[in-house]
């Protein structure tokens, strides 16, 4: 039994997060940026800005204060990943030397194209571990059954933090290959974009999960190419999460490729919605070119969302390269 674990960002991931970990732990200490979140769970035991209908367990509690996390033993990083540079600088002051990272943001630094635990390591100098599954917040905040892979160099923050997140409806799985766990996260963004674009447009369903074939083979090419293991995509982090995300419109990038299939246009930013796999998009096409790889769904998904090319003629192209 852990004492004093923390959560830094009360979104989806945060709270679901906090609900898994609670039976672990004496106390969950989540960080929420807004004091109404703050209230509303102190208060009321409820996020109401994101489930409202979901009580929370009596040992989360909420703060805005990142010192209050200087005694935390693990933190669990439920952060977009444009912002876990600017977090960890802040908490690197604040934590204790022993405290573990873990970061669940399935994205890519913008400018430098790094993943998000060199970033850590980076501001850190920590070797975060690194999650990433099939876990849709809306069912994990009700403590159904789920599970995620796991990864870190080091055993014993590998260790902790499985001991943390296993529970009888929580299952982890824990591996060495922290490019692999990473790199899955990001890649099925963008994977559930290209099929979201393929249901939108109403490509008939042989199409679709044909192209779907070939774009789970790429993935373990991608994931070899970039440093990790092939195998890795057949774990949680791989196929559990690409096809969750790529056949459930609760997935926010799913809906996103739906919607630019239909050839409808939203307001992203305005939205307030995070779309993680959006800037994915562009730095995955950029890091294939600087690799010399070809990769038919980056260029797909790069054509119709951000070449604004009509989806059905990028389908064709997509197609023949299959
Ligand atoms: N929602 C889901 O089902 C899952 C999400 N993820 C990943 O987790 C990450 C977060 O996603 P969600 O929780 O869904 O997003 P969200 O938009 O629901 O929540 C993000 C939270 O971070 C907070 N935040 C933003 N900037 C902050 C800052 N500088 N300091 C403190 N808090 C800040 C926001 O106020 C918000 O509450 C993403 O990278 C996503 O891909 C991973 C697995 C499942
Ligand atoms: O990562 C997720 C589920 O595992 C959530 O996906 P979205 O960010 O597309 O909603």
């Amino acid at each position: 039994m852990f004492s004093n674990i923390s959560v830094v960002g009360a979104g989806a991931m945060g709270t679901a997060i906090s609900q898994t970990i609670c039976e672990n732990t004496k106390q969950v200490l989540l960080y929420a940026k807004r004091a109404e979140v703050v209230n509303s769970i102190n208060k009321t035991h409820f996020n109401k800005d994101y489930f409202p209908n979901i009580r929370l367990e009596d040992n989360i509690i909420a703060t805005n204060d990142l010192n209050e996390l200087k005694n935390a033993e693990i933190i669990f990083l439920t952060l977009p990943s444009s912002v876990i540079r600017e977090v960890t600088r802040k908490l690197k002051d604040i934590i204790s030397s022993d405290c573990i990272l873990v970061n669940t943001a399935k994205g890519i630094e913008k400018n430098s194209k790094k993943r998000m635990s060199e970033v850590i390591q980076e501001e850190t100098g920590k070797s975060a571990v690194v999650l990433s599954g099939p876990n849709i917040a809306a069912e994990m905040v009700e403590r159904t059954f789920s599970s995620a892979s796991i990864a870190c160099e080091n055993k014993e923050y590998l260790d902790k933090v499985e001991q943390v997140l296993s529970t009888p409806k929580f299952k982890v799985s824990a591996s060495n290959d922290v490019i692999g766990v990473e790199y899955c996260g990001v890649i099925k963004n963008v994977i559930a974009i290209s099929q979201g674009i393929c249901e939108g447009m109403k490509i008939n369903d042989n199409a679709r999960f044909s192209v779907f074939t070939k774009t789970f083979a790429e993935t373990k090419d991608l994931i070899e190419k970039f440093g990790g293991k092939r195998d890795t995509v057949d774990d949680y982090c791989g196929f559990g999460d690409i096809i969750t995300a790529s056949t459930l419109n609760v997935s926010r990038n799913h809906t996103l490729g739906v919607l630019y299939g239909q050839k409808i246009v939203i307001d992203e930013k305005a939205s307030g919605v995070l779309f993680e796999g959006k800037n994915t998009i562009i730095t995955l096409k950029e890091l294939c070119k600087n690799n010399n790889i070809d990769c038919a769904t980056v260029d797909f998904t790069y054509d119709v969302i951000i070449n604004g090319i009509n989806p059905k003629r990028a389908f064709e192209e997509f197609w023949e390269k299959l």
